[in-house]
Parts: structure tokens; sequence; C-alpha cells
């Protein structure tokens, strides 16, 4: 298995982004996620395209070599910002799908733009909707807490909802990527790890330590275990 590790940049200090995004790279970071929030879907406001777009040319190793945005839209409606986080640079878009009037409209939306497509699921919310799409799609996130703020507590009944989407994937014969956001800590990522996720997105855990690489690291440590 291939994990990957995508700091959440919401627990960074949005004075100075561009720094945030270089260090955390620099730290060892695989991805970086970026959290959209509308003040609609979920309660609270974050950043748009432009801010995309000003920190693209920033998420590159000190070699040049490009490290993918990962973009979380926790917005309704979806189609027209999802078209301009394509424009922005975006590597991976994903929606939720209740948030979206037209899941597979949504997602080819987003293909016909050359980025690749998640589907996000909140922790109450079932997966039926992959019944019908699993097949289109290249990431599927599993929240682990309710969307809108970082520092919350991982709600343990995702570990059942991860192992459920881990034999989906598996009876897909797809390569999708199956990433897991909220509450993630040196302490559970091995459990979330284990329950079939290979995708860890960290927010306060990672930007809320001063040595960010300290934490990357012990996460791969534990990833190891
Ligand atoms: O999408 C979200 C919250 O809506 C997450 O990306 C959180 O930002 C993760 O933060 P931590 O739980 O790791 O602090």
């Amino acid at each position: 298995m291939t994990y990957r590790i995508a700091p959440s940049i919401l627990s960074a200090d949005f004075a100075r982004l561009g720094e945030e995004v270089k260090n955390v790279i620099a730290a060892g970071s695989d991805w970086i996620h970026f959290d959209v929030m509308d003040n609609h879907y979920v309660p609270n406001l974050t950043f748009g395209p432009m801010i995309c777009s000003a920190l693209k040319p920033h998420a590159k190793t000190a070699a040049g070599v490009a490290v993918p945005i990962d973009v979380h839209l926790m917005i309704s409606p979806v189609d027209a910002l999802a078209a301009s986080f394509a424009e922005a640079g975006a590597d991976y878009i994903s929606f939720h799908p209740d948030a979206s009037g037209h899941v597979h409209r949504s997602i080819q939306a987003i293909k016909s733009k050359g980025v690749k497509a998640g589907l996000v699921f909140n922790p109450a919310e079932p997966l039926d909707v992959l019944d019908w799409v699993i097949e289109d799609i290249d990431l599927i996130l599993i929240m682990s807490v309710n969307p809108g703020f970082g520092g919350q507590s991982f709600i343990d009944s995702a570990l059942r909802k991860i192992e459920d989407v881990r034999k989906r994937i598996t009876a897909s014969g797809k390569d999708i990527r199956l990433e897991v956001d909220g509450g993630i800590k040196t302490d559970n990522i091995r459990r979330v790890a284990d329950a079939g996720a290979d995708t860890f997105v960290a927010g306060s855990a990672i930007f809320g330590k001063p040595d960010y690489k300290g934490v990357i690291d012990a996460m791969r440590v534990a990833l190891q275990g």
C-alpha cells in the first residue's frame, strides 16, 4: 500500500500560507489538502480558487516536483466553483453528493477538465451512491468528523465505513484512493490504515506543532508498524 499524508492548510497560519505550504512540503507531505467552505453547506468560510491559484507555484518540492493539490469542496452548488478550481490548478476535486443536484454530471464535469474527481461522505451519510458511480471516480473521502472545522475528535464509526469502502474499491478493481479526514493523529493513524485507508488528511495534528517534520515522520513510522 502506498500511503499518502495530506496536511490540511485549514489549520495553517493564513497570514503566511505560501510559506506554510513550502514548509509542510519540506517536512515531507505528499499532498496539500485544501478545504473550501462556503458558510452555506457548512457553517464556516475559508478560501476560493484565487488562493488556490496563488498557492499553486508553492506546491512543489525543493527539486521542483509538483505536489498535488487536493481540493475538498464543502460548498453547494458544486459545478461552477469546481470548474474554477480546475482552472486554478487543483489536481483532485472532491465534493459531497448531497451538495450536487446531479452527482454523475458533476463528476464528469470535473474529469472533463483533466482533474481527478472524488466523492466525500459525512459521518452519518450512507454510501449507496457508490453503487452507481464508483467506476467513474478517482478518490473516496470518508469524513471522520462533521465537516466545517478543524481540531475535532475522530468519530469511531468511520472505521466500519472505511472497511466497507475498501471492500467496494477491491470489488470494483479500480485504482481509487481511500482518504480519511478529521481527527487523524499519530496515535490513531495506524488503526485507520488497518481499516483500509491509504490517504490521511491531518490539520491540527501537523500545523498545531512547531515541528511539522517530526509529526509527519511519526505518522510514517506508525503506518509502518
Ligand atoms: O475538512 C475538514 C473539516 O471540515 C478537515 O480537513 C479538517 O480540517 C481536519 O482537521 P483536523 O481534524 O485534522 O484538525
